[in-house]
């Protein structure tokens, strides 16, 4: 992040509610420091022809105030972004799912993999997390989404260094930890391996486990392991000498979506092992398609790789958008996920 960008996402808190825009765009979306002098002096010239500048501006200001405006933060985690949403005075989300899907479009929107609300605390937690994919539905859980949840609370309520807190979420309680270099380490509870229970109507080959079973996709049989961190993961290390990067994603991925064995959809993760602790992965998300990253679908790509005997329990996955340290620990049965939040910039839309 440019300087510029660390000051802009620092004192977003204060800023959101008072700054000027100075880029106005569907919604009025303000972004304080890409506008360059450059573009912004154009428009004001070509305004001063037929209206007084400070008037115009000034009434362009009062109507977007005094209509229903939303102010957002958006944060990403490895390429995995998110609208956050202060929604901490209310257990109702600010904006409904048909509302979500139109902010999270990339030219007609914001653009987001999803939207994510902060919401007042319930069931003795700190904090509820709910949120939306960028195709309108409610998954219960996402993994990047919390290590972004944890830093825009830091920002919300000021804190500075170590800190964590207990988010609950449509998948049960999870604890994000901020760590002093601003990674956000994040226990992620225990795998759920049982088929009905993920869901898949896959039955068990393993235990209660749905391991390396066979799955009809375009008429290719594929081996896959069913994992459920809160949210359903069907994961593939595919065909020998798969290369991850010559899959068709866009193809593929909804094959394995909408398929008949999954009842709530899936995501799907696609597995190529560079060593034993060492895996790359491309997800395909339940209603978001292709994302550079997916938190969960890498804790629960480590999980199926464990189950099948070719990774150790502490590996890096290397997903699109960047790395993300996992570790299933065999003490506690919890998967443990380290990596990077950060906010890219704060702005405010009608909606
Ligand atoms: N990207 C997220 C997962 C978001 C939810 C997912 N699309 C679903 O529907 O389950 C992550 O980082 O875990």
């Amino acid at each position: 992040m440019s300087p510029a960008a660390t000051a802009a996402a620092t004192s977003f808190a204060a800023a959101a509610a008072t700054a000027a825009p100075t880029a106005p765009s569907r919604g009025c979306v303000r972004l304080p420091f890409r506008g360059g002098p450059g573009a912004p002096r154009r428009a004001v010239a070509s305004m001063a022809v037929s209206t007084p500048r400070s008037a115009a501006a000034a009434s362009f200001l009062e109507r977007r105030e005094s209509e229903r405006a939303l102010h957002f933060v958006k944060y990403q985690g490895l390429g995995n972004d998110f609208i956050m949403v202060d929604n901490r005075d209310s257990s109702e989300p600010k904006v409904t799912p048909e509302e979500a899907a139109k902010l999270c479009d990339r030219n007609f929107g914001i653009g987001a993999d999803g939207v994510i609300f902060v919401m007042p605390g319930t069931n003795g937690a700190d904090y509820t997390m709910r949120i939306f994919n960028s195709d309108g539905s409610e998954p219960e859980m996402c993994g990047n989404g919390v290590r972004c949840f944890a830093r825009f609370i830091a920002e919300l309520e000021n804190l500075q260094g170590t800190h964590s807190f207990t988010i609950h979420t449509g998948a049960g309680l999870f604890i994000p930890e901020i760590q002093s270099d601003g990674q956000v380490k994040v226990d992620m509870g225990e795998p759920i391996l049982s088929g009905p229970d993920i869901p898949t109507k896959l039955l068990a080959t393993k235990n209660k486990a749905v391991v390396q079973a066979e799955l009809e996709v375009e008429g290719l049989t594929w081996h896959v392991t069913c994992v459920s961190m809160g949210n359903p993961h069907c994961v593939t290390f595919g065909a020998k000498d798969l290369k991850v990067d010559d899959l068709k994603l866009s193809e593929i991925g909804p094959k394995f979506e909408h398929h008949q064995m999954f009842p709530a959809r899936t995501n799907t993760e696609f597995v190529q092992v560079l060593s034993r602790s060492h895996l790359k992965m491309r997800v395909w998300e339940r209603g978001a398609g292709a994302t550079l990253a997916c938190g969960t679908g890498a804790c629960a790509v480590v999980v199926a790789a464990v189950l099948e005997g070719g990774a150790e329990r502490k590996c890096v996955v290397d997903l699109p958008g960047g790395p993300l340290e996992i570790e299933w620990r065999e003490d506690d049965n919890h998967v443990y996920m380290t990596g990077p939040a950060e906010a890219v910039f704060y702005g405010s839309v009608v909606h």
